[in-house]
C-alpha cells in the first residue's frame, strides 16, 4: 500500500543556512494493506518528519513515497485530493487540530463540504453518527460541544471518526496517545487495533517501546535519522540484535530498578555519533569501522533488518 524508497528529509540550519541536518536519512520500509507499523524511536530521530512527508506537509528532499504504486510528490489537484480521502493523520495534541470558537464536530461538516457536497443532510447525519459509534463514542454525548468541553481521548476519536468518514485506508497516527491518561490510552490503542480489523493500515508513531509492541505487526527502529533495526515485532522484540534496540529494552522502565539506575546507565553512553554509524558514541560494542564507516541496513532473517557492522556478513550485500 505505502512504501518509502531511500527517503530522506535534509533541513538547512545554523545562521543563514550555511549547515545541513539530514533528519530522515536514506530510509526505506514499506506498509502493507491491514498492517499496523511501529515507528519507534527517542525524541528527535526524524518519526514525525517520515509522517509529514506521508501526509505531504513537508516535500521529500530525496527518494521516494509510493502510495499504491503512485509517487505520491507527483500528485496535484484533484489527485492530491483523491489521496487525502485515503490517507489522513492524528496528532499528539488534539487540542490543535480544532478552532475553539468553533463546536468540535465542524471537522464533519468540513468533510461534507469537500468530499460529499450532494449527500443529503439526513444520510450524512447517519454516516457521522455512524463513524462516531465506530470510535467508541455516543453521539448525543459528543455532538454540538465546544472543543474544551471535551476531553482529550474524546477529541483524538473525533479525529479518527474524521478519517473513518473519508474511507480512509492509511492512517498516521502521530504519538496519539501520549496525552492521554491511562484508561483513555487502552481505549484508543484498542481502538487502532479494531481500525485494523476492519482493513485500515496505520503507521504508529511512537517513543515508547512496550506500545509499539502491543499494537504493531512490524516494528522500525529509528536513530537520528536512520533505520537501525526493522522487521516483524516479533522477531525485533524477541532476538532484537541493534545494540540500540538493546539498549532501548533495558531501559524500559522495570518495577524493580530505580530510576536514577537506568539514567546513569544513559548518561555513559551518550557521545557524537556525527561520522560513521549513527550511534558509534553510545554503542557499548563499536567497533573502529563504526566509527568511519555507515553500516548498511542488511537483511539478517527472514523479516528481520539490522544496520550493524557486528552483524554484517560480506555475503549478506
Ligand atoms: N523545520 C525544521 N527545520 C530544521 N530542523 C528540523 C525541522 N523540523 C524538524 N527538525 C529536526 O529534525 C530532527 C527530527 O525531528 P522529528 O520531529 O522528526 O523527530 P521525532 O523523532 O518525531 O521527535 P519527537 O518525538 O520529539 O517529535 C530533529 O533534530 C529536529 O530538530
Amino acid at each position: 500500500m505505502l512504501e518509502l524508497q531511500h527517503v530522506s528529509k535534509i533541513y538547512r540550519i545554523g545562521a543563514f543556512g550555511r549547515k545541513t541536518l539530514r533528519a530522515v536519512d536514506d530510509v526505506s520500509f514499506d506498509i502493507a494493506d491491514g498492517e499496523v507499523v511501529s515507528l519507534i524511536g527517542e525524541s528527535g530521530s526524524g518519526k514525525t518528519t517520515i509522517g509529514k512527508m506521508i501526509l505531504r506537509l513537508i516535500g521529500i528532499s530525496e527518494g521516494k513515497i509510493l502510495f499504491d504504486g503512485q509517487d505520491i510528490s507527483l500528485l496535484k489537484g484533484a489527485s492530491l485530493k483523491e489521496y487525502y480521502r485515503y490517507v489522513q493523520g492524528v496528532f499528539q495534541d488534539p487540542f490543535s487540530s480544532y478552532n475553539p470558537i468553533f463546536k468540535a464536530d465542524r471537522i464533519f461538516s468540513l468533510v461534507k463540504e469537500e468530499f460529499y457536497p450532494s449527500t443529503s443532510a439526513s444520510e450524512w447525519k447517519e454516516k457521522v453518527e455512524g463513524a462516531l459509534r465506530a470510535v467508541g463514542l455516543n453521539p448525543p454525548d459528543v455532538l454540538n460541544k465546544y472543543p474544551h468541553q471535551l476531553s482529550g481521548g474524546q477529541l483524538q476519536r473525533f479525529l479518527i471518526a474524521r478519517a473513518l468518514l473519508l474511507d480512509v485506508k492509511f492512517l498516521v497516527a502521530d504519538e496519539i496517545i501520549s496525552m492521554l491518561d491511562a484508561s483513555t490510552r487502552v481505549d484508543v490503542l484498542n481502538l487502532i487495533g479494531d481500525l485494523k480489523a476492519r482493513g485500515l493500515s496505520v503507521l504508529f508513531i511512537t517513543h515508547d517501546l512496550a506500545l509499539g509492541y502491543y499494537i504493531g505487526d512490524k516494528a522500525v527502529i529509528m536513530y537520528k535519522g536512520r533505520v537501525v533495526e526493522m522487521g516483524s515485532t516479533e522477531k525485533v522484540y524477541h532476538d532484537t540484535l541493534h545494540p540500540y534496540t538493546k539498549m532501548l529494552m533495558a531501559a524500559v522502565p522495570r518495577l524493580d530498578e530505580k530510576w536514577e539506575e537506568v539514567e546513569i546507565r544513559l548518561k555513559e553512553q551518550v557521545g557524537d555519533g556525527t561520522l560513521g554509524c549513527p550511534y558509534y558514541g553510545r554503542c557499548p560494542v563499536a567497533e573502529d569501522r563504526c566509527r568511519v564507516e555507515t553500516p548498511p541496513l542488511h537483511r539478517k532473517d527472514e523479516d528481520h533488518w539490522v544496520a550493524c557492522w557486528k552483524y554484517y556478513d560480506e555475503k549478506d550485500g
